[in-house]
């Protein structure tokens, strides 16, 4: 592979208050339109690599070390100010549990609204339908579901939703965080399927989060493993 990495961890390393260091002298490159699994078993700190990335262990209270190469910009030693314009509009991520993703008091049309309304305040009603009406197709996801509650949509429905919500922006790097964990084989592989057109079509970078050693291998082009 001859494009330089997107993404670039050198000798990350991560002390959560308590004392405990999950992640220690972690390095690993992504290179643009790769898909690369971060396997390791439960607890070796996979969604602390994530939230490393993701700029969001100051809030947890934990320290970390190292560099985080987004393009040229340290992510570890960035300002919170660059640090927004890259979250979401450049990274986006599918979190572990896809249930925090959506206000449970929120339809999915108004959550995905509120997004675009805080992207583009001016942005109009039609507008904004449209664009919701995309990312439903975009996932696979029935329009008629964009008003229904979190609570009315299945489990592979919701990842279709939190995928939906994930690429609002047309990130170029997305993080799945083991976001097919907990569906049952054949929605895993349909949601899977859905997530590889979205690729293609959104040309994206994925950084796909499991512990599951044989789905990696399937979707994954490579594999970083966790000690
Ligand atoms: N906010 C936190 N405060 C203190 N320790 C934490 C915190 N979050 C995670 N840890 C600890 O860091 C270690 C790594 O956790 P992490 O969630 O990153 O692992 P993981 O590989 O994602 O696990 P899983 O697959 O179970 O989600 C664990 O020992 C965990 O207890």
């Amino acid at each position: 592979m001859t494009d330089a990495p997107l993404l670039e961890v050198r000798n990350l390393s991560v002390e959560y208050r308590c004392g405990g260091r999950p992640v220690d002298r972690l390095s690993f490159s992504l290179f643009p339109s790769e898909i690369l699994c971060l396997r390791g078993r439960s607890g070796a700190g996979k969604s602390t690599v994530v939230n490393a990335i993701m700029g969001l262990l100051p809030a947890l209270g934990a320290r970390a070390w190292g560099q985080i190469f987004y393009r040229d910009t340290d992510l570890l030693s960035c300002s919170p100010r660059e640090l927004s314009a890259v979250r979401w509009s450049e990274i986006a991520l599918v979190p572990q549990s896809s249930m925090n993703s959506f206000n449970p008091v929120y339809t999915l049309r108004r959550t995905l609204r509120e997004m675009l309304r805080l992207r583009d305040r001016r942005i109009s009603d039609a507008a904004c339908r449209l664009r919701e009406e995309e990312l439903a197709d975009l996932v696979h996801l029935d329009r008629r579901l964009l008003d229904q509650y979190p609570h009315e949509l299945s489990g592979g429905m919701k990842q279709r939703a939190a995928i939906a919500l994930a690429v609002i922006y047309h990130p170029r790097l997305l993080i799945l965080d083991e976001a097919t964990t907990g569906l049952d084989i054949k929605i895993q592989a349909d949601v899977l399927g859905t997530i590889l057109q979205l690729k293609r079509r959104e040309d994206m970078t994925i950084l796909f989060i499991s512990h599951d050693r044989e789905l990696g291998d399937q979707f994954c082009d490579r594999r970083v493993e966790l000690p």
